[in-house]
């Protein structure tokens, strides 16, 4: 049983027009807490009629919101910001007991995401336009930014809270209305962010949470209902595709932040024992279930021997167990279903040749819980070099040349994150340059922030969130142009 300071944060209904609300249909869907399987909450199962609904609202909502100044924007945006860092125990407890990531990461995602709320509270008064030089002296040019308008979003159960406050703090910032549909899975974290909207004074239509295990259903709506101007969305590649081909008909303006498949490379010139801490970090937060986790970890044959042994010591030390017990580091994957997933690429390379240096797999915690694993005597013939692995299963390669570090690192459809250690400065520049990614950690193994632009390039997506080009995504470029002068 969850127990909270604020019960009132544990939500059981959609939120649509600034009113709690059941499904039409009388349907529910468990939350399931994956470390033990219990029943966290039952909640309203809502579909494509009360998506309509919401995004009515948000489209309704829309002219009172974005004729506020910036300054009256900010300031409720600063004051829901305030009231997460408030309920910062009770956010991450909720978020533990429906996605399972360590009492201390979900914290950690909880203040990260409601980063975003503070910063773009501050970026929406700075959303410029220009004056630009008449082609001729009777002529003006003027570019002003507007809102888009109303935004519907569709986010994965890896981070619940700070997916939809990465979308929903630049598009409220630049006057847009929002609609939230977040993963069936872990509904909770969004509806507790809805409870503080309110609390915060965010208009009613403004910020609406719909929550339906029928994902399908209410994408088709977000995506073919010509009122949604934009839409945004976080999630698996496959799925994403799909979204951008249905927002096609009505020609949203769409972000998409997709899977990634980062390299991490180690050189011979690196600090090993930071390169080894960087890559568990990387590897091994919210166990291998981020987009921008260590994929493939190359590190130079000078070294390889050296790396192999410290970072399998470091993993072998990981603790695993329920994220709410003291000193945990690693939680339960998901569902048994993504246990399933990781053991089948694991399987696979074994079966090519790829050694499992500390014995990882699936462990009898619970069905929910996977070893984090070492594989040495990886190669490019195996699943898991081209495919996201999405679970704490860390394959070390091993390279020669620097070129041939570039060459494999870029050898995959994806461009999202990329990692490498090095202390030449020389290299350092070539290699930055040379990777095909949106984002290049340089012995860092965490680079995500409300400062800084997070997306990918290729088929990892576009568009990005956070840092002073975040907003772009939610504004629209107006050119006025004055004659007779
Ligand atoms: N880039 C990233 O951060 C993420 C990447 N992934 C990758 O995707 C793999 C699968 O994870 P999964 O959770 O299934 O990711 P999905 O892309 O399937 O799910 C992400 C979101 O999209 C929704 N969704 C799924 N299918 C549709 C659809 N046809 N129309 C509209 N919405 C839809 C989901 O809803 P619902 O859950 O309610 O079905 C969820 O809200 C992972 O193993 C990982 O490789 C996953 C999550 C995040
Ligand atoms: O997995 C994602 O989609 C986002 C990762 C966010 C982070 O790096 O904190």
């Amino acid at each position: 049983m969850l127990k909270l300071n604020n019960p009132d944060l544990l939500r059981k209904q959609s939120y649509i027009n600034g009113q709690w609300a059941d499904a039409d249909s009388g349907n529910t869907l468990d939350v399931v807490n994956p470390a033990n399987g219990e029943v966290v909450a039952t909640i309203a199962s809502c579909g494509a009629d009360e998506t309509r609904r919401a995004i009515e609202a948000a489209n309704d909502a829309w002219p009172a919101w974005r004729e506020l100044t910036v300054k009256e924007r900010a300031k409720i945006l600063r004051d829901w910001y305030n009231l997460i860092i408030d309920n910062v125990d009770d956010l991450a407890a909720i978020l533990t007991a429906e996605q399972g990531k360590p009492l201390t990461e979900a914290k950690t995602e909880i203040t990260y995401g409601a980063n975003y709320l503070e910063w773009f509270s501050e970026e929406a008064k700075r959303a410029y336009g220009d004056v630009i030089a008449p082609p001729s002296k009777d002529k003006r040019i003027v570019v002003v930014k507007q809102p888009v308008g109303v935004t519907a979003s569709i986010t994965p159960w890896n981070f619940p809270s700070a997916m939809i406050a990465r979308k929903v703090a630049p598009a409220l910032a630049a006057g847009c209305t929002f609609i939230a549909k977040p993963a069936s899975e872990t509904p909770l974290s969004a509806l507790a962010l809805a409870v503080l909207a309110e609390k915060a004074g965010v208009p009613k239509g403004v910020f609406n949470v719909v929550v339906g295990k029928s994902s399908r259903e209410i994408g088709a709506e977000m995506t073919g209902n010509p009122l949604v101007r934009k839409f945004t969305f976080t999630g698996s590649t496959a799925v994403g595709k799909q979204l951008l081909a249905q927002c096609a008909d009505t020609i949203k303006k769409t972000s998409m932040e997709l899977g990634g498949n980062a390299p991490f490379i180690v050189f011979d010139d690196a600090d090993l024992d930071e390169a080894v801490k960087g890559a568990i970090i990387c590897k091994y937060r919210n166990a291998g279930q981020t987009c921008v986790c260590a994929n493939r970890i190359f590190v130079q044959e000078g070294v390889y021997e050296e790396f192999a042994k410290k970072f399998t010591a470091a993993v072998s030390a990981l603790k695993m167990g329920n994220g709410v017990e003291e000193g945990v580091e690693v939680g339960p994957m998901i569902n048994s279903g993504a246990v399933e997933d990781v053991k089948a690429l694991v399987d696979d390379a074994v079966s090519k040749g790829a050694k499992n240096l500390n014995d990882g797999g699936p462990s009898d915690m619970g069905e929910c819980f996977y070893t984090p694993t070492v594989l040495s005597g990886v190669d490019d013939t195996m699943q898991l070099f081209k495919e996201e692995i999405f679970g704490p299963v860390a394959p070390l390669y091993t390279f020669s040349t620097e070129e041939e570090a570039i060459r494999m690192a870029n050898d995959t459809e994806f461009g999202l994150a990329s990692y490498f250690y090095s202390r030449d400065i020389g290299r350092i520049w070539r290699v930055a340059e040379g990777l095909e990614y949106g984002m290049v950690g340089i012995n860092e193994g965490i680079i995500s922030n409300e400062m800084a632009p997070f997306g990918g390039i290729k088929e990892s997506g576009s568009g990005r969130e956070g840092s002073k080009y975040g907003i772009d995504d939610y504004l629209e470029i107006k050119y006025l142009c004055m004659g007779g002068i």
